[in-house]
């Protein structure tokens, strides 16, 4: 195995994942560190861990032993792959994973890239837009986990890590790989070591994906990865499919502007059950009666606790952020195990977390990547007969769901 990635989420895992594949490399998804040794023909492996919002100690503990194993099958270069919208709180995890990670590996200097322009996030002077907007304008500032409320990327990683944090601009992104090489040696010099570049086109991620061959360490979003296979002698070439019949279900705790609009879309014209969180957390709604539901409902059901802000806020301060969201994810878990184990066998989640607690709660250690759905998606085998879509909860047009089907089933 040639490039070891670990993603801090399952969702964000596939989207870096499926950049690999499309640029022809042949890659595996793990689900947390795997105990034997990885596939003889992987080319890239992606460690994905639940490690976004936990205790920051934890989350260097899991990437560590991440790396571990991945230099252990041969890893030439690691990447630590975030969210494109920059996840994380003052406490973490962004920084402390990134210092872990660039200490055990003795890496200067190291790439801090978020941007990912086919799904609207660039990064220019330093700030993160998601479309036209600030990040801190774009809705994230109203995230259940981690509200983002400064666009500033410098300023928000500053605290996260006792590194200098420095900049490359977009003026010197402009000029391609080798002055991209510079303003990286340029930043060392100046004794930055977690370094935040600008890149606003596909254009400027293959430029600076070309100057960070070599590098111990690349961190970002799968954006800056569209360079990295061609540093690999691998060409971009179609991922291989074959679709899986059966029944298929949908499962929702992602409560994003994109997922929202994906939701509302899909119970206009399709089963759906909302989940109330005060029910889950009050054992008042069981995961066997809404497996039956799904299990019994025609077309593809979706099963969601998608809300509005206020709503999510209104929880949070009744029950406490960690207890309505590991509540609402348990249950989901639960939701999924119940319907896999009756014979679903396509299914859809839509969120980071959520997706994580589903892929644990099945038990699904391995993925192999299909072909993409829509940017930074992509259809997953899990086994000889289950296939998964793993949905980030900020992508995706508006008729995701319906559309994940057709393409996991094999249209
Ligand atoms: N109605 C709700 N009230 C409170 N929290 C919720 C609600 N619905 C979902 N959540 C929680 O919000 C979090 C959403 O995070 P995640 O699944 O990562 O979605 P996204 O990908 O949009 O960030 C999860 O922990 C989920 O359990
Ligand atoms: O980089 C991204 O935006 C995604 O790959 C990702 O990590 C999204 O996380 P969630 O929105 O929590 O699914």
């Amino acid at each position: 195995m040639k490039l070891g990635c670990i993603g801090d989420d399952f969702t964000g895992s596939s989207d870096l994942a499926n950049t690999l594949a499309k640029g022809g490399m042949t890659v595996v998804q793990y689900t947390g560190v795997p105990e034997g040794p990885a596939d003889a023909d992987a080319q890239a492996g992606v460690v994905a861990l639940k490690s976004r919002s936990i205790d920051p100690e934890e989350a260097v503990r899991q990437s560590l032993a991440a790396l571990d194993w991945l230099r252990a099958q041969g890893c030439e270069q690691i990447f630590f792959k975030y969210c494109s919208t920059f996840d994380s709180t003052p406490q973490g995890n962004i920084g402390p994973v990134a210092e872990a990670l660039a200490k055990a590996l003795d890496a200067w200097q190291v790439i801090v890239c978020p941007a990912f322009p086919g799904t609207g996030r660039s990064v220019y002077q330093g700030h993160l837009f998601v479309a036209d907007k600030l990040l801190n304008e774009s809705g994230m500032q109203n995230h259940p986990l981690t509200p983002m409320t400064d666009a500033d990327i410098r300023r928000w990683l500053a605290p996260q890590t006792s590194f200098e944090v420095g900049h490359v601009s977009a003026r010197v992104v402009f000029g391609g790989a080798e002055a991209i090489s510079k303003g990286l040696w340029d930043q060392h010099v100046a004794g930055k070591r977690l370094i935040v570049v600008d890149a606003i086109r596909d254009e400027d991620l293959v430029e600076i994906g070309r100057a960070a061959k070599g590098l111990p360490l690349i961190t970002g979003g799968s954006g800056v990865a569209l360079g990295l296979p061609g540093n690999f002698g691998c060409k971009a070439a179609p991922v291989p499919w074959t679709g899986q019949g059966g029944k298929a279900m949908a499962l929702s705790g992602s409560c994003s502007i994109a997922t929202r609009a994906q939701v509302a879309r899909h119970k206009a014209h399709s089963p759906a059950r909302e989940i109330i969180a005060a029910e889950v957390i009050e054992g008042r709604v069981s995961p066997m009666e809404i497996a039956d539901w799904a299990m019994g409902a025609k077309g593809l059901p979706l099963v969601y606790s998608s809300a509005d802000p206020e709503i999510v806020k209104a929880v949070q301060a009744r029950f406490g952020s960690e207890a309505a969201s590991g509540a609402l994810e348990g249950f989901f878990a639960e939701v999924a195990r119940l319907c896999v184990a009756a014979g679903a066998t396509r299914v859809i989640t839509a969120g980071g977390e959520t997706s994580g607690a589903i892929v644990e709660g099945l038990g699904l250690d391995r993925l192999e990547i299909g072909p993409e759905i829509d940017p930074g998606v992509p259809a997953l085998r899990a086994r000889p007969d289950l296939v998964v879509a793993l949905k980030s909860g900020n992508f995706g047009a508006e008729d995701f769901f319906e559309k994940a089907d057709r393409l996991l089933a094999g249209a």
